[in-house]
């Protein structure tokens, strides 16, 4: 069965149909890719997932829960954590920091425990922060766990940001545009990162504007035009389909 299996999603925002009967199904340990021009709805797609926006139709089957509409934030707590397109830091916090908050969901023990600093709550803290380190030294930035995240490079930022999501410990990794803004040898690390994260088990669902990246990178992709899912496949099989080279050529765009 399919970690995640989304069924006739829908969501309109005024007279736009931002999500059109979407379905698609992704696969424990692969990595999925949703493209498409601007405005196709793989923004809108991630927030119905993450709970953000509640969908007028249809539904998420996720590690064999069904999840009702309007119960989707139920989500994050069973093994959904995403990235922004716009890293969300928190910039006057290290690196380290900002790893450890992303565990910090994860602690079982209560706000009681930890205001008298109870035993077993030292022992988690010191079991999240030996976590967080490692994730630091998985992503790459061991080196920088006490530099302030304002003061990490774009692609550094972007990182950490992975690591604090991998922090909760996910099933699914969702990455909005994690290549935005990055230079060829970031996007390169970044490839050889995600192929890290999916070998090690978790399955990576991305959002991702760089074709070369995309097309090397996923197992499978989505193509979203105008809400409606117009093509899935292997990225050879989506490449040559005739309704994506419409969507992406045939009105004179360029994917946006
Ligand atoms: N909160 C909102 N209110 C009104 N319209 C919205 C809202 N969110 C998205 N839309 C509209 O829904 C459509 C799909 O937007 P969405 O951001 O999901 O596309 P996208 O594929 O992620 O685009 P991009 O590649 O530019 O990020 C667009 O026409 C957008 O303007």
């Amino acid at each position: 069965m399919p970690l995640l299996q989304a069924r006739g999603l829908s969501k309109r925002y005024g007279g736009i149909c931002a999500l059109d009967d979407v379905s698609l199904d992704i696969h424990r340990g692969e990595i999925y890719a949703l493209i498409g021009p601007n405005g196709a709805g793989k923004t809108t797609f991630f927030d119905v997932l993450t709970g953000f926006c509640t969908p007028d139709a249809g539904g998420i089957v996720f590690d064999r829960v069904v999840l009702a509409r309007g119960e989707v934030r139920a989500v994050a707590a069973r093994g959904i954590a995403r990235s922004f397109q716009n890293a969300r830091l928190f910039d006057d916090l290290t690196a380290f920091e900002n790893v450890l908050i992303g565990h910090h969901g994860r602690l079982a023990a209560g706000a009681l425990d930890a205001l008298l600093r109870g035993r077993r709550t030292r022992e988690e803290e010191a079991r999240a922060a030996a976590f967080a380190r490692h994730l630091l030294d998985y992503v790459g930035l061991g080196e920088h766990a006490g530099t302030l995240a304002e003061a990490l490079s774009y692609g550094d930022r972007r990182r950490l940001e992975i690591a604090r999501a991998l922090a909760a410990g996910p099933l699914l990794l969702a990455l909005d545009e994690p290549a935005a803004g990055m230079n060829p040898s970031e996007s390169a690390a970044l490839a050889t990162l995600l192929r890290r994260i999916r070998a090690d088990g978790t399955t990576v669902l991305l959002i991702e504007h760089d074709m070369p990246l995309v097309m090397g990178l996923c197992d499978r992709m989505a193509v979203l035009d105008a809400g409606r899912k117009i093509a899935e496949g292997t990225p050879a099989a989506v490449q040559g389909d005739p309704a994506v080279i419409e969507a992406y050529l045939g009105r004179g765009r360029h994917g946006g």
